[in-house]
């Protein structure tokens, strides 16, 4: 019990640049016995569709060119995926299946489900071959060799047995989605989208573990993401409320695609193709998730009430017109939601039971926890109210309600109903790494904070992670004693551990909040994004990576719709960040950045007067928790490097750490050896200071490290951090000890820059800092 079923839609197949980016899916993420099920290319099947309606209408002119445009289409692929050989050998495959469909047409022996079936069987072809040049043993499967039907009813044992002969573990195979045959070997189509269905079925058969439905959305949102940017993508859906959305004709489910899955622990999944690396959503069993909010609209639907509705008679309706019917009772009458193109056929097979109440409707479903449906019901009538929405009908039971209108339900009244009824952002489950000096305070100054943002916020600390081990809760740890809890608790963990506890908090949303100094785990946050998850740093090897890496994580980050907050990085808790961000952002240009941006090196060259030996000082600042863990990232000015590195990004330049000059407050060679080789050579650091401050003395200056950066009219930057010997009485000579200055020029502040000036480092100012952070995503999540 291995193997996973891969289903891939239309939309993930419909170019050539598709097909290979489906390809590399297989290739990371497909083993031998694997299955891949493919419904037909991009808008194939509609165009079969008008192919048949034309042979229908004796439209032979218009059968011909469509015809045309189905073969130009496929070998466009050809010509596109293949060398030239292999290209005109498929090619000449496909005209032989489209002289037959000529032929059958000419003959009037066309049959629909057999002409439709063609779209399926060409992609299952296509990609098969396409594997195969990729040196992955691969084979096309026709369905309907492995799925038949009997008077609408699945021959499960049949099949199964029909599946497991045929589907080994030696190679992937790839599987038309959509048909099967009757038992005189007839195609059947299992409906509109029935791809996900022979997914799941096949999935069934051959006793899967997993199935993955890969589209091109992220997952399953609280609506559309198309029409609400602000739209929560839910890590886990159970698999009722998936079902109920399905039924409501919401697309990124369909209606049968759950029914197989039924008493089977099968995981599935749902991805998108377009993004392969983002963890998608999970549609669990009931229990296994809290249930969601969600809004889904529809146009063009006809109300239809029934007299004497039979069981079984809505899936009969349903498999007649190819859509799924949304089926309710209030005050005992049987109503259908049928869309209004399908009205007639619907109505003529109930024969004179089937009475129209409203037709060409619009509107949306509520879909909600159900102790929740009554006054989100009441909030959403106040909306459409507000929003002139003319309600024709409503209906609501335990876990939705309907709201039947005259116009559609545009984007603006969607995002206002979202906001107000879903999009409350009432859930965060935040991730703490880094228990040091800076986070075992911030976890301190948790408590009050925590309780205060509760308030208005569902927020639960759930993780807390040193570097070997790691207390995960997804309930939430109790801060106020979260000592005991670790020491019950805390257990060892790798990387991926952590990522796979993370991938299973069933949270709207997430944050991890990194309060280490290693780089190391600064290369998690592209997984971290993957997962769903905002960033705030007080590590600053992310916002000082290579710019390629760094660019590619601002990118990752913009298009999942995530805040990464960073404003402890440079001047711990002081607001340089936030300033920078607002001048720009009111259409200020900053030309320079200047001034002293290590709270370290600030204390150790203020503090220093030649009554204790540097070095000493040193050891003071490391106590006092000023410094970087290793107090050479301060000396060797490489932390105040990256300070103006990520200031100059701030300010959209593109810089590597490299780009900035460096001049060092220590002999180079300190650097080589652990902390201990370091200490045994401290009279070289003393003696370095020592003749520099003497030098200072001389001039009637101070020393001091500073660091500036300017861009000139050209754009040209210039950056360097390094020794400088401050005029007496100067704002940078006159420091306080400990204090970062940042003397920012911009076109308004151009005479009389703007100074921002205070503690720079510190275990308390630095926590409050990334408090502020907090504060500030929560607001933003509101
Ligand atoms: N100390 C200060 O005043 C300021 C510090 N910062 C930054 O805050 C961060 C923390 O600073 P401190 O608390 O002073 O350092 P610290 O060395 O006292 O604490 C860092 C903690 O992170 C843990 N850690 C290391 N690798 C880890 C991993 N892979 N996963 C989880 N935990 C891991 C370490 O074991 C240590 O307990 C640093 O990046 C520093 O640059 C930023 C502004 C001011
Ligand atoms: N070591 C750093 C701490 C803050 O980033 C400093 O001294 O400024």
């Amino acid at each position: 019990m291995t193997k996973v079923v891969h289903k891939f839609g239309g939309s993930s197949l419909s170019s050539a640049a598709r097909y290979q980016a489906v390809a590399n899916i297989i290739l990371g993420q497909c083993q031998a016995g694997d299955c891949v099920v493919v419904s037909a290319a991009g808008k194939t099947t509609n165009t079969l569709v008008k192919l048949w309606q034309s042979y229908v209408q004796k439209d032979d002119n218009g059968f011909n060119d469509i015809l045309l445009q189905v073969e130009n289409h496929q070998n466009q692929l050809l010509s596109e995926l293949f060398d030239s050989q292999q290209a005109n050998a498929l090619s000449s495959q496909l005209k032989d299946e489209l002289q037959s469909i000529a032929k059958a047409a000419k003959g009037d022996s066309l049959h629909e489900a057999t002409l439709l079936a063609h779209g399926e069987i060409w992609s299952a072809r296509l990609l098969a071959r396409l594997l195969s040049t990729l040196n992955v043993e691969s084979q096309d499967v026709d369905a309907r060799t492995l799925f038949t039907q009997h008077q609408g009813q699945l021959l499960h044992a049949q099949n199964k047995q029909a599946c497991l002969a045929q589907i080994k573990a030696d190679k992937i195979y790839v599987v038309t989605g959509f048909i099967a045959s009757d038992c005189d070997g007839k195609t059947i189509t299992l409906g509109r989208n029935g791809s996900d269905y022979s997914a799941t079925l096949l999935a069934n058969y051959v006793d899967a573990k997993a199935v993955s439905i890969w589209t091109d959305t992220q997952g399953v949102f609280s609506t559309d993401p198309r029409k609400v940017s602000s739209a929560i993508k839910y890590p886990k859906v159970c698999r009722v409320q998936a079902n109920l959305l399905a039924r409501l004709g919401n697309p990124v489910l369909h209606a049968k695609t759950l029914s197989p899955l039924k008493d089977t622990n099968i995981k599935l999944q749902v991805r998108s193709s377009f993004d392969p690396e983002v963890v998608g959503t999970e549609i669990v069993k009931q229990g296994y998730s809290k249930d969601k909010r969600f809004i889904t609209t529809f146009d063009e639907l006809d109300l239809i009430r029934v007299e004497g509705l039979a069981v079984g008679e809505v899936r009969t309706l349903s498999q007649l017109i190819q859509h799924s019917i949304h089926h309710f009772n209030k005050g005992g009458e049987d109503y259908l939601l049928v869309p209004s193109k399908d009205t007639h056929a619907v109505a003529s097979h109930l024969a004179g039971r089937g009475n129209i109440v409203e037709s060409h409707l619009r509107g949306l479903a509520i879909v909600s926890p159900s102790h929740e449906t009554a006054h989100l019901t009441q909030q959403a009538a106040t909306v459409l109210e507000q929003q002139d929405v003319v309600v024709r009908f409503t209906h609501s039971d335990g876990s939705y309600a309907l709201f039947l209108t005259d116009q559609s339900i545009d984007s603006d009244v969607l995002a206002i109903l979202h906001d107000k009824l879903v999009n409350k952002g009432r859930e965060l489950a935040v991730i703490i790494a880094g228990l040091g000096n800076v986070g075992e305070v911030f976890v301190e100054q948790c408590q009050k904070q925590v309780e205060k943002l509760q308030a208005t916020f569902d927020l639960k600390v759930v993780a807390l992670v040193r570097s070997k081990e790691m207390l995960f809760c997804p309930s939430g740890i109790n801060i106020g004693s979260w000592q005991q809890q670790w020491r019950s608790e805390a257990q060892a963990y790798q990387p991926e551990d952590l990522l796979e506890r993370i991938g299973e908090l069933d949270y709207e949303n997430k944050v991890v909040i990194d309060i280490t100094a290693s780089d190391a785990f600064s290369n998690m946050y592209p997984s971290f994004v993957a997962h769903d998850c905002h960033l705030i740093s007080a590590n600053k090897y992310a916002g000082t990576a290579e710019q390629t890496w760094y660019g590619k994580l601002l990118e990752q980050l913009q298009e999942r719709n995530l805040h990464w907050r960073y404003n402890t990085s440079v001047g711990a808790g002081l607001p340089i960040n936030f300033a920078l961000a607002d001048l720009q952002n009111s259409g200020d240009t900053v030309t320079r950045i200047e001034g002293v941006f290590s709270g370290t090196l600030s204390w150790l060259c203020s503090s220093f007067d030649g009554s204790k030996a540097f070095s000493e000082l040193v050891l003071e600042a490391q106590s006092m928790g000023y410094t970087e863990p290793d107090p050479r990232e301060d000396l060797s000015g490489r932390d105040m490097q990256r300070k103006l590195l990520i200031l100059a990004r701030d300010l959209g330049l593109q810089l590597d750490v490299d780009d900035i000059a460096l001049e060092p407050l220590m002999p180079v060679h300190l650097a080589d050896g652990n902390w201990d080789s370091f200490l045994a050579k401290r009279e070289a650091l003393d003696e370095f200071y020592q003749s520099r401050y003497e030098q200072a003395q001389s001039q009637g200056k101070a020393l001091r490290y500073t660091g500036a950066l300017e861009v000139d009219a050209q754009g040209k930057v210039s950056a360097k951090v390094g020794i400088a010997y401050a005029e007496a009485g100067s704002a940078i000579a006159n420091l306080t000890p400990g204090d970062n200055i940042f003397v920012i020029t911009s076109q308004w502040y151009e005479s009389n820059p703007l100074v921002i000036q205070g503690p720079g480092a510190g275990k308390e100012v630095t926590a409050a800092g990334i408090h502020s952070d907090l504060y500030w995503l929560t607001q933003k999540l509101k």
